[in-house]
């Protein structure tokens, strides 16, 4: 939650971490951030005795780390990444830079020497944004780093050959890992923890904060707490245009110090009191008495209470069709929008605010113009427009959501409130019932591929395959991208003739097309087309375990052993932090459907007891996850 406003910049763009380093994924991922992984192949050789200092060399190693992975994506699609994050960690003793040890005797030197000693921990991360222009890469760098002090205990020879057995030290920076069995050989630590593991948090949220939200100079004051360190903050009530974002950057630069920016009761209070001292000069004496006496703030409460408002302004814009109406570089005043739209100048002002404050809008004296997300996103005809999606939610997925009491009561699915009858075929008889509803739904599962294909796509290296079926492979978004990231494959997307008469609507004229044949068929009734790579991408969670045993027995009998089998699920894990929407998601199949989202253990199961072995999955960091097995 703390680090959300910051991190929230980030939503939107197509971002990269360039590195192979676990404790790096976890620790953004923990953050909130969602990003794709492509390890660096930049050789950590500089030559250390070019360099100062040892962040000097920490900070160039981590540029180099990113900056091979922009200019490597940019060639391999012409579609750069927006942010490429790069990262070193170095650990300097004695004027030395010790990196990751070469193997045992070289982790028992490193170890050694900083037996008994002080020594510090440096981590270099550069930030490279990225553009094209006519192809070509544009980055602008920016770079800082952290340094932590940690001192090992004395250690005998005896524990620190343990340690090394234990074959801990090798992939870390100095030969310890601090965040496991290493950190018994830690007397202290001065400093960010999180830096020694290998990303300065921290400091990496406070680098956002400037980058996205630069204060103007005469923004910023100084204001004197009586116990507490000074702390710059921000103006926030003096310009009523700009304050939706000021709020939220007096909140995470407060945060980030390690305050409460609601600490003091209601967020507006707190306001007008750091507004008042401004003006008095006075500190903010009262305001540390004031947080015994109430209860916190309980901001994730007032989210979620808000929560349906949030969503439904944002669906309304999208059906009256404002974002497309504001579409690339267009402003337009209230009125405007509202004439355009045949709309109340009062409700589309309210509307065109609302989604000012949700940060799809920005506003200026000028008039509305969208965000780059709004651009990027809710635009009907954008390349990764989410517009469908967004009206089958508000369309059909909202209805639904209105009897979730009953569903949770009745522990199933409520088409006999929404239709007055009972389904008996889930598809036809609900989202098929019409042409109407048929591409409704058709657009809403269009927009959820293509915004995630590429990354299902390229979760496992699938060149080994020839052939792919997309069992209910819809408008073949996904066949589309696989056939451009496999150049020798060809996909057969199987789906309902229903669909299939529709497809000519969705049907981009890609590259590669012509390895993509649409077969008519039921996969629960036809026989299903042979194939060395069978995939269902969210398909498995439409359905009852009963009816997945009846899918996945007939795949295991079609498949030739050595076969693969390929699912797409939003899959369940508690340790995600940020995995709230695949549990919201299998609240809509209890809603909706005769399924759920399921564990990586449920689906190891299901796919264990038909064959199906050598499960792995890749959290992909996209709304879909990647599982893939192979047929025994
Ligand atoms: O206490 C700990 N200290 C260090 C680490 C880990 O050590 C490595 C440092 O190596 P480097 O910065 O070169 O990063 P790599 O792992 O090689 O990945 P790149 O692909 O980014 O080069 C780093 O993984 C730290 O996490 C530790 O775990 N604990």
């Amino acid at each position: 939650m703390v680090l959300c406003p910051v991190i929230r910049k980030l939503v939107g763009k197509r971002v990269v971490l360039a590195s192979a380093s676990p404790r790096r994924q976890e620790i953004l991922n923990s953050a909130g951030l969602r990003f794709e992984v492509v390890p660096s192949r930049f050789k950590e050789t500089l030559d250390k005795a070019a360099f100062s200092t040892p962040y000097e060399y920490a900070l160039e190693t981590a540029k180099q780390k990113a900056l091979e992975v922009a200019n490597r994506m940019n060639k391999k699609d012409f579609r750069s990444p927006d942010v490429v994050i790069g990262a070193d960690t170095i650990v300097s003793v004695d004027g030395q830079i010790l990196e990751k040890p070469a193997d045992k005797q070289h982790a028992y030197s490193m170890l050694s020497r900083l037996n008994g000693k002080e020594h510090s921990v440096f981590t270099g991360v550069a930030i490279v944004l990225c553009s094209t222009k006519d192809k070509q890469l544009e980055t602008e760098v920016f770079e800082f780093y952290e340094e932590t002090k940690v001192k090992f205990s004395d250690l005998s020879e005896e524990l620190l050959w343990e340690y090394i057995h234990s074959g801990e030290p090798m992939d870390k920076a100095g030969g310890y890992g601090i965040q496991s069995l290493g950190g018994m050989l830690v007397e202290y630590v001065h400093g960010d923890f999180l830096n020694v593991v290998g990303f300065p948090l921290n400091h990496f949220c406070k680098k956002l904060v400037e980058l996205y939200y630069p204060p103007s100079k005469d923004a910023i004051h100084h204001v004197k707490h009586d116990s507490v360190p000074s702390v710059e903050t921000f103006e926030v009530l003096s310009d009523e245009e700009s304050g939706s974002s000021n709020s939220t950057q007096q909140n995470v630069t407060s945060m980030l110090k390690g305050e409460s920016a609601f600490s003091c009761g209601d967020p507006g209070s707190l306001r007008k009191k750091e507004v008042a001292q401004h003006v008095s000069g006075e500190p903010m004496a009262n305001c540390s008495e004031n947080v015994e006496n109430q209860a916190p703030f309980p901001t994730i409460l007032i989210e979620l209470l808000d929560g349906f408002k949030a969503s439904k302004a944002m669906f309304v814009a999208c059906k009256l069709k404002v974002f497309d109406l504001l579409k690339g570089k267009d402003i337009l005043k209230a009125k405007d929008v509202a004439a355009h739209i045949n709309a109340s100048v009062c409700g589309i002002e309210r509307l065109l605010d609302a989604c000012t404050a949700l940060e799809l809008l920005n506003k200026t004296n000028e008039g509305y113009s969208n965000t780059e997300l709004a651009n990027k996103f809710l635009v009907s005809d954008s390349e990764y427009s989410l517009h469908g999606f967004i009206i089958h939610a508000n369309d059909y997925v909202w209805q639904f959501f209105t009897h979730l009491e009953s569903a949770v009561k009745e522990g199933t699915n409520q088409n006999h409130q929404i239709f007055e009858k009972k389904a008996q075929n889930l598809f036809q008889d609900t989202f098929y019932h019409s042409r109407e509803t048929k591409l409704r739904f058709m657009n809403a599962m269009h927009c959820i591929i293509k915004v995630t294909a590429r990354d299902v796509a390229t979760a496992f290296d699938l060149s080994g395959f020839r052939s792919a079926c997309d069992l209910g492979g819809c408008t073949g978004a996904l066949a589309h991208v696989l056939v451009q990231e496999y150049p020798d494959l060809h996909v057969t997307v199987f789906e309902l003739p229903d669909v299939i008469e529709n497809i000519s609507c969705f049907q981009p004229l890609g590259q590669g097309s012509s390895r993509i044949t649409f077969t008519p068929g039921d996969f629960f009734k036809d026989n299903i087309p042979k194939a060395d790579l069978y995939i269902l991408s969210r398909i498995l969670h439409d359905w009852s375990d009963d009816k997945i045993d009846i899918l996945l027995s007939k795949i295991s009998d079609t498949c030739k052993p050595g076969s693969g089998l390929l699912l797409a699920e939003m899959v369940l894990d508690k340790k995600r932090r940020h995995g709230r929407s695949a549990w919201l998601q299998s609240l809509n199949m209890l809603v909706q459907t005769e399924g759920k989202e399921r564990s990586c253990f449920e689906y190891r199961c299901l796919l264990e007891r038909h064959g199906f072995r050598n499960v792995q999955i890749v959290q992909t960091g996209n709304w879909l996850d990647a599982i893939l097995c192979t047929k025994c």
